[in-house]
């Protein structure tokens, strides 16, 4: 028993699942046996001693389960309480489990707690103070280790990482480094810099508001669409699809210029194949049980490296100032085009994941909310000249909009999914618990986004009229993350969307085709942000031309 455990915790997560399929086969191998055979007396020792591992396998697991989290959580108070369980499964649906889980310790008034899934243990902060102790601590708790796994998944070699990772001298020349910080830290500034309320980032509002003005229109739309339409005919979309398309080539286009697109333009369709199969890369699958998720991503990396192999001043487009800085930093470290684009690929999932499903999810509640669909409209009219959005930042004042503002919010609040993740490098007490050195500690947003004592009643309605009482202030409320690795896309990302939704409902009547049901989310699958919508769950909506401009 111990040392299956043992196994399971070094590991990774999907071989637990076989070792146990290979378990439960051997288990039953006596089942199928050809029973004519046997002589009687061997069946009958043969059963009598399945009879007796049986008996044995499940006293051991008794044993195990009593001392595990009954007699050790009273030996050890010190450490957080873990939420018991029998045999470690895959992790189908993780937020349920989670929820269970607090809901199993609420009586011990929401101290941390600690998890084991799949062999890994994460101790999980569901109070907001817990969090920001998490949040804070930034000697003990490392997010870069997280990062540097997602890079060796992907692909990275590990020479690569370590230089990535080591300190470089303060006197080097290109990007200031005043505290002598490696590149993978710096590049942390970078985003800051490219996408922090300044000139750089108006640049990628104003290319993000011109590409929207320029695929917004019928003719465009027609020419995505269904072929061979009459001129006055309307246009037909899947909803899920269609946001995710024009959003991932929007990304694509403010970052990278035209120059992806001439490589490969199926690079955004390959993309989203891979970004629906995320959860794969995110617990390790090996590669034999996930080629349709690193088969297009490899398809993506590949264009990026050509990308790369193209002089500058010949790649068509302008690529953002972010794209071209990290390109000099990386090459004067010595790293190679093939390195380059996989850590590039980050970034391109960075832009491009969370944007595309958010729209589609403040879209569809105002689909299936008339009164909001209008309140919108009439939020919106402010920043127009007849069909030209000639204010996009006025959509960004709550002052001013605050329909969109709450819907946005409320959008973010239901439809998000994701976690802070830090890994322990050394004992660290958090809430007053102590959590050991090699595991993990997880802020789940989405648990503190539902608790009534702030966002009131119902918490899984949808109701942006909650947003009324400065909750925004409020230390629970964590869409973007926190702490140093906050979402430095949040403006960007709030821009894109209400542009895009305030253009949407301006130019066009948007109605869905027949009567689909809400689409469901996909709580249980993991993903880096906001979740993605249930297999069958897309529904396809039909744009005609607003008259009366
Ligand atoms: C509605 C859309 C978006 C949501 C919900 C979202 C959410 C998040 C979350 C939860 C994190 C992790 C924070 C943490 O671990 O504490 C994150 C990180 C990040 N996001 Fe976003 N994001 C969105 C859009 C964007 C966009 C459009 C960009 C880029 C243009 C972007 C760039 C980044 C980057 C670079 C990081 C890593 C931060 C760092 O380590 O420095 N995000 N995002």
């Amino acid at each position: 028993m111990e040392l299956s455990f043992s196994l399971f915790h070094s590991s990774p997560p999907w071989l637990a699942g076989i070792t146990l399929h290979v378990a439960h086969w051997q288990l039953t191998m006596t089942d199928i046996s050809p029973v004519g055979i046997l002589h009687d007396s061997l069946k009958t020792t043969l059963q009598s001693n399945t009879a007796k591992s049986v008996a044995v396998v499940l006293l051991l697991l008794f044993a195990w389960r009593f001392w595990k989290f009954t007699l050790q959580p009273l030996l050890h108070p010190e450490y957080p309480k873990e939420y018991p369980y029998w045999i470690p499964s895959f992790f189908k649906d993780s937020n349920l489990l989670i929820a269970q889980a607090r809901q199993y310790f609420a009586h011990e008034g929401n101290e941390p707690f600690a998890l084991t899934v799949l062999g890994i243990t994460f101790y999980v902060a569901t109070q907001a103070k817990h969090s920001a102790e998490v949040y804070k601590n930034t000697e003990t708790l490392s997010f870069e280790s997280f990062v540097q796994a997602l890079m060796r998944n992907n692909g990275n070699c590990p020479r690569v990482i370590k230089l990535m990772y080591s300190a470089l001298p303060v006197d080097k020349r290109g990007f200031p480094n005043p505290h002598g910080e490696s590149l993978g830290v710096m590049a942390q500034r970078m985003h800051i810099i490219q996408l922090h309320p300044n000139e750089k980032l108006v640049g990628l509002q104003h290319q993000t508001m011109n590409w929207i003005d320029t695929h917004l229109t019928m003719d465009m739309l027609k020419a995505e669409g269904s072929d061979n339409l009459p001129p006055d005919a309307p246009v037909e979309f899947s909803l899920y699809q269609w946001c995710s398309n024009t959003f991932t080539r929007l990304g694509q286009h403010i970052y990278f210029g035209e120059t992806l697109h001439n490589i490969d333009p199926g690079v955004p369709d390959a993309f989203l194949v891979f970004d629906e199969l995320i959860w794969k890369m995110l617990y390790q699958y090996p590669d034999f049980l996930s080629r349709d998720m690193s088969a297009p991503r490899a398809r993506v990396i590949k264009a990026l490296q050509q990308y790369f192999e193209i002089p500058r001043e010949k790649r068509a487009g302008k690529a953002a100032w972010l794209i071209d800085t990290f390109e000099d930093e990386v090459r004067a470290l010595g790293i190679d085009n093939e390195n380059l684009a996989t850590m590039m690929f980050h970034l391109y999932l960075a832009i491009n994941t969370n944007a595309r499903k958010t729209v589609f999810w403040v879209i569809s509640y105002l689909l299936h909310n008339p009164n909001l669909l209008e309140a919108y409209r009439r939020d919106t009219e402010v920043a127009f000249s007849g069909d030209r959005l000639v204010d996009p930042f006025v959509l960004q004042n709550p002052e001013k909009c605050p329909q969109v503002d709450a819907i946005w919010n409320e959008t973010l609040r239901i439809t998000g999914w994701s976690a802070s993740v830090r890994s322990i490098i050394e004992d660290t007490v958090i809430g007053g618990k102590l959590m050991r050195k090699g595991n993990r500690v997880l802020v789940p947003h989405r648990l503190l986004h539902f608790d009534e004592n702030i966002f009131g009643s119902n918490p899984q309605e949808f109701r942006p009229e909650r947003w009324e009482n400065g909750l925004k202030q409020n230390a629970s409320w964590k869409p973007f993350g926190g702490g140093k690795t906050t979402c430095s896309g949040r403006f960007l990302a709030r821009f894109s969307a209400t542009t895009y939704v305030a253009t949407l409902l301006r130019r066009f009547d948007i109605k869905m085709v027949g009567n689909p049901p809400f689409p469901q989310a996909d709580a249980g699958r993991p993903v880096l942000g906001t979740m993605s919508i249930k297999d069958g769950s897309d529904f396809k909506v039909q744009l005609s031309p607003r008259a009366n401009l």
